[in-house]
C-alpha cells in the first residue's frame, strides 16, 4: 500500500480560535479511516481544508491518487474534485427542485471535459457523452437504491433517501478519495445499519479509500480500520478500533461510557 493522503501540521485558526492545530494525518490507498471527536472538535474543519472551502494557516496536505504527488493546501474545491478529492456534507446541499438523476448528472459532468465546440453545437460526440453520463448517472442510483426515485425531485426524498443521493453525487466525480460528514446523521438503526454495509460495498467495489466523520460509534466502530481522535482542534489519539476505544484520553475527552459500552 501507498500513502494516497499526507496531512503535515495542518493548522487553522478563525480569528482567535485554533479550529485545528499541527494536524498530522496519514491514509493508505484502499484505507477506511474514521475522524471522531466531541463537537467543535475541528472535524468538518479538516474536511473543509481538504476540499479547499478554506486554505490551511500553515501546514501541508499532500494528495497522491496515482504516482504524481499533488500539493493541495489552497487550490480551488473545483481543481481538487477534479483532482480526486469528493465530499458530502454534514447539512445535505442538494439541488432540492432538480429531480433525483439530474442531481447525479450535474455532478458526473463536472467532471467531464466536453470541447467548447461540441457542446455549443451539440455535436454527435455531445450526444454520446450525454447518454454516458445518464447511464452512468442511472447505474449510481440503482447501488444507492434510489432507481424508482430517479423523477422525483429531490426534495420529495426522505432524510436518509437524501443522504444517499449526496453520496452517489459525490461518486459520480469518479474520486479516489472520498469523505463522508455524519453520512448516518438523522438516520434510524435499521437504516445505519444498511448504510454500514453500503459504505463497505462502495470502498471495496470503487476501489476508493474513505475518510469518515460520525457520532455513530456502531458505524465507526463497525468499518473503520483505523480512527483518529480530535479534540480543541488537536489529535488526541489514532488507532485501531480496539486502540481507540480503550484509550483513556478519548474516554475522557468525549466518548466516555459510549465507546466502552461498543
Ligand atoms: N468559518 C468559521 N468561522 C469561525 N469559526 C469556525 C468556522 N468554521 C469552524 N469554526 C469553529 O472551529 C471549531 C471547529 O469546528 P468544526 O465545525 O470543524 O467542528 P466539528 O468537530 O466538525 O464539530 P461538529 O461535530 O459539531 O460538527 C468550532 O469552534 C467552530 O465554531
Amino acid at each position: 500500500m501507498s500513502a494516497i493522503l499526507e496531512v503535515r501540521d495542518l493548522t487553522r485558526n478563525f480569528g482567535g480560535l485554533a479550529a485545528l492545530s499541527d494536524v498530522d494525518m496519514d491514509l493508505e490507498t484502499g484505507e477506511l479511516v474514521g475522524l471522531i471527536g466531541p463537537n467543535g472538535a475541528g472535524k468538518t474543519t479538516v474536511f473543509n481544508l481538504l476540499t479547499g472551502v478554506y486554505p490551511p494557516s500553515s501546514g501541508t496536505i499532500t494528495f497522491t491518487p496515482d504516482d504524481a504527488p499533488i500539493k493541495i493546501g489552497g487550490s480551488r474545491p473545483f481543481d481538487i474534485c477534479r483532482a480526486g478529492i469528493a465530499r458530502t456534507f454534514q447539512n445535505i446541499r442538494l439541488f432540492k427542485d432538480l429531480s433525483v438523476l439530474e442531481n447525479v448528472v450535474t455532478a458526473m459532468q463536472q467532471s467531464q471535459r466536453y470541447g467548447l465546440i461540441a457542446s455549443f453545437f451539440h455535436t454527435s460526440a455531445w450526444y454520446r457523452a450525454e447518454q454516458d453520463v445518464r447511464e452512468r448517472s442511472l447505474d449510481l442510483l440503482r447501488i444507492m437504491g434510489l432507481e424508482d426515485k430517479s423523477g422525483e425531485l429531490a426534495r420529495n426524498l426522505s432524510y436518509g433517501e437524501q443522504r444517499h443521493l449526496e453520496i452517489a453525487r459525490a461518486l459520480a466525480t469518479d474520486p479516489r478519495l472520498l469523505l463522508l460528514d455524519e453520512p448516518a446523521a438523522g438516520m434510524n438503526p435499521a437504516e445505519t445499519a444498511q448504510l454500514t454495509e453500503l459504505i463497505a460495498w462502495i470502498r471495496q467495489n470503487f476501489k476508493l479509500t474513505i475518510l469518515l466523520i460520525e457520532h455513530d460509534m456502531s458505524l465507526v466502530m463497525a468499518i473503520c480500520e483505523r480512527i483518529y481522535v480530535l479534540d480543541h482542534g488537536v489529535v488526541i489519539a489514532s488507532g485501531t478500533p480496539h486502540e481507540v476505544r480503550h484509550n483513556p484520553r478519548v474516554i475522557e475527552a468525549y466518548l466516555g461510557e459510549e465507546v466502552t459500552d461498543v
